[in-house]
């Protein structure tokens, strides 16, 4: 199955007291990824919430992904999203297994992604594009990063980074297959918000 669509990111402060809710609203409104990104050390938490994610996204058919932690991906059988030093791939693929999805960061470099692709991944992300409100210190990647990405790599392109239906278009346009989002979807007043927005990437990703 190709990645595409829309990769939504739980961020454990934005989504503090709706946390279920607002996840649920953008599974309903069409999530292709969603990544469980939780930087607390707080582990019976985090294994907590891991798994209601799991129980919704089997009912949404949606794959879930744990953002830096392969261990616990491994224990709840999904996929992992790696940074730069976050631990190699190699080991995290014999852990998780030939199916499971593995994303890896590669911020504006593609040779870190040509070394990603040669170690398994099976997406690379760049980023970031736009100021991020949840991220500010991430490295900055130009939209023409990824024309050469695509001429390079035959993976799917992940974008990351200040993502909103605003400013969307010209990464799908340059060839981007996820858009990762964190604010752009979550920073919505209502549930009904977050799920009208969902559904309006996925429009932008197919009229492209
Ligand atoms: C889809 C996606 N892309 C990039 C990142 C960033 O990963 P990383 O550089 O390890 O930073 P943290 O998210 O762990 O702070 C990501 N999580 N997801
Ligand atoms: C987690 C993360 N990683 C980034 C990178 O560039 O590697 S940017 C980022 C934050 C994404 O959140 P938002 O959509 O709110 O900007
Ligand atoms: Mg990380």
């Amino acid at each position: 199955m190709k990645l595409r669509g829309l990769y939504a990111i739980t961020d454990s402060q934005l989504l503090a007291g709706k946390f279920l809710a607002y996840v649920e609203a953008a599974l309903d409104g069409g999530v292709t990824l969603l990544q469980y990104r939780d930087k607390s050390s707080d582990e019976a938490r985090r294994l907590r919430e891991a798994e209601k994610l799991h129980e919704l996204c089997s009912r949404y058919k949606t794959q879930l992904i744990i953002n830096d932690d392969a261990e616990l991906a491994a224990r709840l059988g999904v996929g992992v999203h790696l940074g730069q030093t976050d631990g190699p791939l190699t080991p995290a693929r014999a852990l998780l297994g030939s199916r499971a999805i593995i994303g890896s960061t590669c911020h504006s470099q593609i040779e870190l992604a040509e070394q990603a692709a040669k170690e398994g991944a099976s997406y690379v992300a760049f980023g970031r594009f736009f100021n991020s409100n949840t991220k500010p210190g991430a490295p900055a990647a130009d939209v023409e990063l990824l024309t050469q990405a695509r001429a390079r790599l035959h993976l799917p392109i992940c974008v990351i980074g200040g993502i909103t239906l605003e400013n969307a278009e010209p990464l799908i346009a340059h060839g981007a297959d996820l858009l990762a989002v964190v604010h752009g979807l979550f920073g919505a007043d209502s549930t009904a918000e977050v799920t009208r927005r969902a559904r309006a990437f996925n429009e932008l990703l197919k009229t492209q």
